[in-house]
C-alpha cells in the first residue's frame, strides 16, 4: 500500500480537508483536484447524489489515470420536502455557504424546532480509471436552528444540531465531526471493503 495515489475528485475544501484527515493515516498519498492540471468542465447534472459521484468519478480517473474517490452530499430538510438535496451547493447562490444558509432560515421561517428536522447524506464513489468501483453511502440525522453557532466545519454545519451531542457540526473538532458525520460513516462503510479492493488490480 506504500506510494498509493488516490486523488479527491473534490474542489470544496471542506471535504478535502476532512478527507486528508481519514486517508492520511493509511499511508495513501492524496491528492486533490488542486494537484490536477487541464482539469475538464465537471457539470453536477444528475437528479441523485450517486449519479452526480460518479460523474465527478468518471471525469477525474479517466483524465488522470489514477484511482478517484468522488462524494456528492447534501442536505434533506423534511419540512422542505427533502430541499435542498443534490441542490444543496446551488441553493441560493453558487457556492455561497452564507447565501445558503440564509435561505434556508428563509424557508424555514415560522416552522417550530420539533418540524425542523433534517439529516445529511453523504454518497462516496471510489474508481478506477477502469471503471471498477465501490459505492458507499452515509446519513446524520439533525435539526436545523433558527440561528447558526459554531465556526468550525462548512457548508450547513453552523445550523446543523445534534441532539445527542447538544451541539451544532460546527461547534465540533473536525476529529469529533468525523466520527459521527454522514461522510465519516460513508468513509467507514467504504473502509470496510476498500483493502480487499485496493490490492487487486
Ligand atoms: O459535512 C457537511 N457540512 C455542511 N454542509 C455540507 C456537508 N456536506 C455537504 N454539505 C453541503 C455543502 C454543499 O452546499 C453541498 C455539497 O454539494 P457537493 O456538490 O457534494 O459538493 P461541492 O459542490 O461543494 O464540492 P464538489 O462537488 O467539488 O465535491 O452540501
Ligand atoms: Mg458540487
Amino acid at each position: 500500500m506504500k506510494n498509493d495515489k488516490l486523488v479527491i475528485a473534490t474542489k470544496n475544501k471542506g471535504k478535502t480537508a476532512e478527507f486528508k484527515k481519514i486517508f492520511k493515516p493509511r499511508g495513501i498519498d492524496v491528492l486533490t483536484l488542486a494537484d490536477v492540471k487541464e482539469l475538464p468542465e465537471i457539470n453536477e447534472t444528475g437528479s441523485t447524489f450517486l449519479e452526480n459521484a460518479m460523474i465527478k468519478a468518471e471525469i477525474v480517473s479517466k483524465h488522470t489515470n489514477l484511482p478517484v474517490l468522488a462524494d456528492d452530499s447534501g442536505l434533506i430538510v423534511d419540512a422542505l420536502d427533502g430541499a435542498p438535496g443534490v441542490h444543496s451547493a446551488r441553493y441560493a447562490g453558487d457556492h455561497d455557504d452564507i447565501a445558503n444558509n440564509q435561505k434556508l432560515l428563509r424557508n424555514l421561517d415560522g416552522i417550530p424546532m420539533e418540524k425542523r428536522t433534517a439529516r445529511f447524506h453523504t454518497t462516496l464513489v471510489l474508481m478506477r480509471p477502469d471503471g471498477s468501483k465501490l459505492v458507499s453511502n452515509g446519513e446524520i440525522a439533525g435539526i436545523i436552528l433558527k440561528e447558526p453557532q459554531g465556526n468550525n466545519g462548512f457548508g450547513y454545519d453552523p445550523l446543523f444540531y445534534v441532539s445527542e451531542k447538544k451541539k451544532t457540526l460546527a461547534q465540533m473538532s473536525q476529529t469529533e465531526k468525523n466520527e459521527i458525520s454522514h461522510r465519516g460513516r460513508a468513509t467507514v462503510d467504504l473502509m470496510t471493503k476498500f483493502d480487499s479492493w485496493w490490492r487487486q488490480k
